[in-house]
């Protein structure tokens, strides 16, 4: 596959991990355009976790590296990441039930930051000094994503789907410029979907840039403006959904997996893109 060309937002350029003698991720180069929505998908096992984490600081990579705007982030820590404008969400979040929404937003965001969990809940000097200004952040990223209103109401409170918006709202509060949603439409209906889907792009339509790893096929093939393919940790396609979902090198690593063999099957025939 011919090598896709720098200037991406955030650009990887041979990037893989091992694991033992496991390549999780393999020699991927790719990019993430500004202003987009970038989806990464595959088969179960392919490696898109994985690459997830190697891109939002959480793993170092054992070879290649990783640019963001142009500057070589591959060995940065989790919070030099965040700070340079690379935000991401966690699967399941961690809502502390009793505090505000505000306050879960707040101690979510300064946790994964600069304070550790220690500053936050004991409130030390550092933590008062920064209060104010990631109070005003955590609100702001909750007017985002609409739950301004809620903003004092327990966490514990909200449906699932707020809870949700809560996790997107702590990666938001440190105002990135990527954001990084992992696996967003989990556990969620149709209903719930279609509306994280509108989010999604009202986000984008505000300036920010989206990569997310995604098994619903239907969110992927409706929101992506560019997919990223990995099968066994590697880049076997990359493109536009249409493009993507009549390559034959993804249908047929689809067509392997028994896993997910039928999913995409779908998202392939029932023409989402
Ligand atoms: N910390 C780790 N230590 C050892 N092996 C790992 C680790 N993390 C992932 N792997 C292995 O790396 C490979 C890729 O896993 P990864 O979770 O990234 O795939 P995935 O595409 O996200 O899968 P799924 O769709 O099932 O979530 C798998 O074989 C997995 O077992």
């Amino acid at each position: 596959m011919p090598e896709a060309p720098m200037q991406g937002l955030l650009d990887v350029q041979g990037l893989g991990i091992r694991f033992g003698g496991l390549d999780a991720v393999k020699d991927v180069t790719a990019s993430i355009p500004a202003g987009q929505i970038t989806a990464i998908i595959g088969p179960n096992g392919a490696g898109k976790s994985t690459f997830f984490n190697l891109i939002s600081g959480f793993y170092v990579p054992t070879a290649g590296t990783i640019r963001f705007r142009g500057e070589d982030v591959t060995r940065l820590k989790t919070h030099q990441v965040v700070a340079r404008g690379v935000a991401r969400t966690f699967q399941t979040t961690t809502i502390y039930r009793e505090l505000s929404v505000l306050e879960g937003v707040m101690i979510g965001h300064r946790v994964r930051t600069r304070a550790g969990l220690l500053d936050a809940l004991l409130r030390t000097g550092r933590e008062k000094r920064d209060e104010d200004a990631s109070r005003a952040g955590a609100m702001r990223a909750l007017e985002r994503v609409g739950l301004a209103p809620q903003a004092h109401r327990p966490a514990g409170a909200l449906t699932q789907e707020g809870q949700k918006r809560v996790g997107i709202a702590m990666a938001l509060a440190s105002d990135p410029a990527l954001l990084l949603l992992d696996e967003p439409a989990a556990g969620m209906n149709p209903d719930e979907t279609v509306r994280l889907m509108a989010l999604i792009r009202e986000l984008v339509q505000g300036g920010l840039s989206v990569a997310l790893v995604e098994h619903k096929m239907s969110l992927v093939m409706g929101l992506a403006d560019r997919i990223l393919v990995l099968h066994h940790g590697q880049l076997i396609a990359q493109g536009t959904p249409a493009e993507v979902s009549r390559d034959p090198a993804v249908i047929t690593a689809y067509l392997g997996s028994h896993a997910h063999g039928g999913q995409m099957g779908q998202g392939v025939g029932a023409g989402h893109a």
